[in-house]
């Protein structure tokens, strides 16, 4: 017990310092790049987005086989780690497992642990290791949410693995059955399986095997980061694995970039593939031995054939006083946990052209309460003004999407740490979340199902735009105006996040 604080009090101080240090890097730190890049992959739809990330030596040699731990450097761990924090879930190879006996926690820079996932066909996980015993002791930021280590197995095999299988069982840890796949856990299930819990992204960090195994399905590849350590090795690399099992249609990248980082290279990059194969609906077999279904508010639709699935749960006409209309007014659920998109609609929109729409998400400081410190109430409004003054139009109001999705409670957080300085993007990095979680495919959806043929789209943001797209044929900025408590947020809207907010105070 006591060692566990000790371990927890250390961690802390790390935390604290690496805080202190992006603070005084202020925007400077050398990744910042790669984290951004990462980000805007992690929004792609459809599929779990997944960022394969390995450390590897100047001839192509991955650690793993060269018996030495760590070839990076500290500057690119402490990236790997705040990578680390970007994603729900961490997955491993049961090899690495027993190599290194990682902990695979975001120590290095604050924010929550990934889920740790071992791919283990054979289930050769030791009840004894790190993980195991973290899980046991309630180490690691697990937020409830989800359990504490997942390990990934091929179902079927003989009596003995299932034995092991009990006893990891009884300590906590959770067990997925998936088909077998030449001998190897099917990727595809896993990452269906991992979806089916919650998880919405997924880090690999290795090792060799498992690697190799992602860059021979590049469709299931979103984010490539690459390491180059200033060392030739002269071990093996992921491609030799490859080459001695016959693959050809291996991953290519698709915008490269590259940084330094420390002494390190850092290559990044999107995976470039033939269309995905979507995860769809199906999660037949999904109870391994714990079973998925046993997982609170784990289980949710699933978008099917790779489209996002709304469906309309209730509707009803009432009288809006801001529009001065009798308006219909509709609820949508979505396949993401909590989300609700209520479309109030004036006139009739079905077969129109150009109706003006706005998509808003939820602001309850702002938009109820009237809260300075964004432009969200006066948003609606003058939205709401408008549909008064048009003969039709929608209001998308996305509930669920609170402070760009990252919920109340966090974007209050997000709040206290601005005081402190940082500003909204950092402010939600330093909390372990994306900037902005928040997609638009869905409010896309909803007005595909309306039967409108074009919008003239009331937004600042670019990424509503790019999601509506070939729906929104006119974008009209929506003008705010600044005062003393949102002048940093709007600059950081024009200046970090794209916005087109381009307002005459803002100069500098
Ligand atoms: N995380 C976080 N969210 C915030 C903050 N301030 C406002 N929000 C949330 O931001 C969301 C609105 O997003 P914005 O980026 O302001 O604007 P937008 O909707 O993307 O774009 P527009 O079309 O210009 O309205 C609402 O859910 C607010 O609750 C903040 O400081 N941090």
């Amino acid at each position: 017990m006591g060692k566990a604080r000790g371990w927890q009090s250390a961690a802390a101080v790390l935390r604290r310092r690496y805080a202190q240090a992006a603070n005084a890097l202020n925007g400077t730190v050398p990744w910042r790049g790669v984290v951004d890049f990462v980000e805007q992959g992690l929004k792609s739809r459809g599929r779990t987005p997944l960022t394969l990330t390995y450390a590897q030596s100047l001839d192509g040699s991955i650690a793993a086989h060269t018996g030495r731990v760590l070839i990076s450097g500290q500057a690119s761990m402490t990236m790997t780690h705040q990578l680390r924090t970007m994603h729900d879930a961490l997955l491993i190879g049961s090899g690495t497992l027993l190599a290194d006996n990682p902990k695979l926690t975001a120590r290095l820079v604050p924010g929550r642990s990934p889920l740790p996932v071992v791919l283990d066909s054979r289930l050769r996980t030791p009840p004894t290791c790190g993980l195991v015993a973290a899980r046991e002791s309630g180490d690691g930021d697990g937020d409830g949410r989800l359990p504490r280590l997942v390990i990934v197995t091929t179902r079927g095999g003989p009596a003995d693995k299932w034995a092991r299988a009990k006893a990891l069982d009884r300590l906590g840890v959770h067990i997925l059955e998936v088909p077998e796949e030449l001998g190897r856990c099917s990727l595809e299930d896993t990452l269906l399986q991992l979806q089916a819990m919650g998880c919405n992204s997924v880090m690999v960090e290795g090792g060799m095997a498992v690697i190799a195994s992602f860059l021979a399905r590049p469709e299931l590849v979103s984010n490539v980061v690459v390491t180059v350590s200033p060392k030739f090795l002269g071990g093996l690399g992921p491609c030799s694995e490859l080459a001695a099992r016959g693959s050809s249609d291996l991953l290519s990248m698709d915008q490269m970039s590259s940084c330094a980082v420390g002494s390190d290279i850092v290559i990044y990059g999107a995976a470039a593939s033939s269309p995905v194969q979507p995860v769809n609906g199906h999660v037949n077999g999904v109870n391994g031995v714990n079973g998925v279904n046993g997982v609170n508010g784990m289980n949710r639709a699933q978008p099917v054939d790779g489209l996002p699935t709304v469906d309309l749960r209730s509707s009803c006409r009432m009288w809006i006083e801001a529009v001065e209309s009798e308006c219909d007014f509709k609820v949508y659920g979505t396949a993401k946990e909590g989300q609700e998109i209520v479309a109030l609609i004036k006139g009739n929109v079905e077969g129109a052209d150009d109706v003006p729409v706005r998509v808003h998400s939820e602001c309850f400081t702002g938009d109820v309460l009237g809260s300075k410190r964004c432009d969200c109430g006066p948003q609606l409004r003058s939205f709401l003004d408008i549909l008064q003054e048009e003969p039709r139009g929608v209001l998308l109001y996305i509930r669920g999407d609170e402070g760009r999705g990252i919920g109340l409670v966090d974007k209050i957080r997000a709040y206290e740490l601005q005081e402190k300085g940082l500003d909204t993007v950092d402010a939600n990095l330093s909390l372990g979340l994306a900037a902005d979680l928040r997609t638009f495919d869905t409010s896309k959806e909803v007005l595909n199902q309306l039967g409108v043929r074009s919008v003239k789209l009331y937004t600042n943001n670019p990424e509503k735009v790019r999601a509506l797209r070939p729906l929104a044929r006119e974008v009209c900025p929506l003008k705010t105006v600044p005062n003393k408590h949102n002048v940093t947020y709007l600059r950081t809207k024009r200046d970090r996040l794209n916005h087109k907010t381009i307002l005459s105070e803002l100069v500098a």
